[in-house]
């Protein structure tokens, strides 16, 4: 089943080509889309939501074709956009209930709707508080909350993780894998580390300048974090030609060195080198991909 496609799509920007004959092929679940700043993730959404029209290319969400049925695929679709969007004067209940409105529910509906998703996403009891007095988190879970209000099939979050620290991160990709696996909604979510990402999607597509560099399941992407990061006070270079002596693979990043896995040996080594060679051992982790090492990876491609 195919949720979003898009064919050949370009934007161009007076200055700047935001997508560049982007393809892709989005499904059920929740999706990433990673990318740095300015990748085009948000440029995107909107073209999808049928917000800002496409220069060339096609595609559907849901079915239904984005540069002539916008107003449909708003109804069926959900939009949390990136930036501050919330009036400070209004409680969260008035604001959601007015969004559920706008989306055309009725107005006791929507009050009810609006009560079960400010539960969902854990805001009940701030509810009719004014938002101006909300913390980064709490408002973040408003703008997720109006993205639901309607019930959609499909909702757009666009790095819903910004400006949170990590325990509001780690309860907002929380919410959102339940959006997913509970709720049976479609999710496509941006950020630009895919280190984030990768913990809540089925399915990864990053871009880089408007084009794409790859769209993969999640578990091929965790394949290819088989490394680990170690960390010596002093002592890096000596560690690096150590483990490489005895046929590990080393690559420096920084003052980080990161080790390929060939196996449980891998971690002995790193021990055992350590120890020998009597240095101070400050972290020694599982390496997570960062979303550097695919460009790179495609780099060399
Ligand atoms: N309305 C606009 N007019 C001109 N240029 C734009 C407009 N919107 C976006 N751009 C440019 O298009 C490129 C892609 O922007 P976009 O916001 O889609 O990226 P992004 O991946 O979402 O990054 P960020 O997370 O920083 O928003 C950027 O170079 C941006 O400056």
């Amino acid at each position: 089943m195919t949720i979003l496609t898009t064919e050949g799509l370009t934007k161009r920007f007076p200055r700047v080509t935001a997508l560049d004959r982007l393809s892709v092929t989005v499904g059920p679940g929740v999706t990433g889309l990673v990318g740095a700043n300015g990748a085009g993730k948000s440029t995107l959404i909107k073209i999808l939501l049928g917000l800002v029209e496409p220069t060339e290319g096609s595609g559907r969400v849901l079915g239904l074709d984005f540069r002539t049925q916008g107003d449909e695929i708003r109804r069926v679709a959900g939009y949390m956009p990136e930036h501050e969007c919330l009036p400070p004067d209004i409680s969260a209940t008035e604001f959601v209930v007015h969004m559920g409105q706008m989306s055309g529910l009725p107005r006791t509906a929507a009050r009810e709707r609006a009560a079960d998703v400010l539960r969902h996403v854990g805001l009940y009891e701030e509810r009719y508080r004014a938002i101006g007095g909300y913390s980064t988190g709490m408002r973040q879970r408003v703008k997720l909350a109006q993205a639901l209000i309607h019930d959609p099939k499909l909702v757009f979050l666009d790095e819903p993780t910004n400006g949170l620290d990590p325990k509001g991160r780690d309860e907002m990709l929380a919410l959102i894998r339940r959006i997913g696996s509970e709720f049976g909604i479609s999710v496509l979510v941006t950020s630009h580390l895919l280190g984030e990402l990768e913990r809540i999607c089925d399915h990864v597509i990053v871009i880089d300048g408007g084009t794409l560099l790859r769209s993969s399941a999640i578990g091929e992407f965790t394949q290819a974090t088989q490394s680990i990061t170690v960390e010596v006070e002093e002592g890096q270079e000596a560690l690096a030609a150590h483990l490489s002596g005895l046929g590990e693979t080393v690559t420096a990043h920084g003052r980080l060195l990161a080790v390929h896995v060939r196996g449980d040996q891998t971690f002995d080594a790193v021990r055992d080198a350590v120890c020998d060679l009597d240095l101070s051992l400050v972290r020694l982790e599982q390496g997570r991909q960062r979303i550097e090492d695919v460009f790179r990876e495609n780099a060399h491609v």
